[in-house]
């Protein structure tokens, strides 16, 4: 199940630096110059997890896998973008691919590093992001709305869709993002056809100087307090040390790194947490003495469509699944504890999965 978040930005803000810092696989060129990204670079990610590891202390398996998200990064946007300035609508479409957005703000000072917006300005550049996503969802709703508009006439249907589009375009013209206008499921079905660019999830990264890393900045604060009242998380990090961290191979070296600059973990780990929230994702876990593996599906998914993550075969023949809930196999320590103290429960197709929840499927083809 590849879900991916895409890494936005103004050109120049450190987002390759960030994907650098990421990717488990291929570097991204990250330059001191605009548009040095212009093909997206996709890269898998890891998802760190505590419980993860609690698990496989306990059952001592051969290998340990980490789920995985896929992220993007995409080249820089810039002011007029959704006229076609820049690179314009070729990194809009591949925004339109992506389920959530992390919208990478410089918060850091430096001549050396080039910039055509003036004076650092955080809030202000979160804007113009916005405003080009919005001014391209407005085009698309206002195309939509010219061919709905002569079929409500006579179609009820049409007519509905036509209301869900008007109220679109009224909070559009607002200056708001379509995630914060409330459709409900029917309504939104109206556009799913759009996939609109400021319908997607979002959360900041507030680049910071090396110093300011711990500590945030007045730039930084400017932008949490102006995202306060949306509900949507900003994250301080320093990306270029974060992508220094993600080179060391070494283990020891990596720690002694992190302890000159007195970090416990990697902001990353924290960007990686918030990003799988943010797609709206749960992990189950299953627990072998071959593999103890973390395995990604939506919040709310039933137990066969779970288990068809693992294979499709698993949801087709799905007979029941044996489930321990996740504090229990910790506490109790085994399968076999679970089992006789009745902490393994057989549940059917329509068993809702928990977080966390550690399941073994039954299954006939
Ligand atoms: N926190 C930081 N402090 C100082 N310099 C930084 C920081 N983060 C990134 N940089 C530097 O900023 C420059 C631009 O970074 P990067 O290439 O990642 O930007 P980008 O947003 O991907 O640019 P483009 O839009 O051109 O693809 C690089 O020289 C990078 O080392
Ligand atoms: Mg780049």
């Amino acid at each position: 199940m590849a879900l991916k978040a895409g890494i936005v930005g103004l050109p120049n803000v450190g987002k390759s630096t960030l994907f650098n810092a990421v990717s488990n696989s291929a570097k991204a060129q990250a330059s001191n110059y605009r548009f040095c990204t212009i093909e997206p670079n996709t890269g898998l990610v890891n998802v760190p997890d505590a419980r993860l590891d609690k698990l496989a202390s306990l059952v001592n398996p051969e290998r340990v896998v980490p789920t995985q998200i896929e992220i993007v990064d995409i080249a820089g946007l810039v002011r007029g973008a959704s006229k076609g300035e820049g690179l314009g609508n070729k990194f809009l479409a591949n925004i339109r691919e992506v389920d959530a957005i992390i919208q990478v703000i410089r918060c850091f000072e430096d001549d050396n590093i080039l910039r055509e917006e003036g004076a650092i300005n955080p809030v202000g550049d979160k804007e113009i992001i916005e405003t080009e996503l919005q001014l391209k969802d407005l085009e698309s709703v206002d195309k939509k709305l010219q061919r709905t508009e002569k079929l409500a006439k006579t179609d009820t249907k049409a007519k509905a869709e036509l209301d869900v589009l008007l109220k679109c375009k009224a909070h559009l013209e607002q200056g708001k993002n379509i995630v914060t206008l409330g459709l409900s499921k029917e309504e939104k079905v109206a556009i799913a056809d759009l996939f609109l660019l400021t319908d997607k999830p979002v959360l900041y990264v507030a680049n910071v100087d090396e110093a300011s890393m711990h500590t945030g900045n007045k730039y930084s604060a400017a932008l949490i307090e102006a995202v306060k009242n949306e509900g949507n998380e900003v994250i301080v990090m320093t990306n270029a040390v974060e992508a220094q961290i993600a080179e060391f191979e070494d283990a020891d070296d990596k720690a002694m790194f992190m302890e000159e600059y007195k970090m416990t973990e990697p902001a990353l780990d924290r960007l990686i947490h918030s990003t799988y929230k943010l797609l709206n994702l749960s992990t189950y876990f299953t627990a072998g003495v071959q593999e103890v593996r973390a395995w990604t599906i939506h919040k709310g998914w039933k137990a066969p469509q779970a288990a068809s993550v693992i294979h499709t075969d698993f949801e087709k023949g799905f007979i029941k699944a044996e489930v321990i809930g996740y504090n229990d196999f910790i506490t109790l320590g085994s399968e076999a504890a679970c089992r006789e103290q009745g902490k393994l429960r057989i549940e059917g197709k329509e068993y809702v999965v928990n977080d966390g929840d550690v399941m073994h499927f039954r299954f006939n083809v």
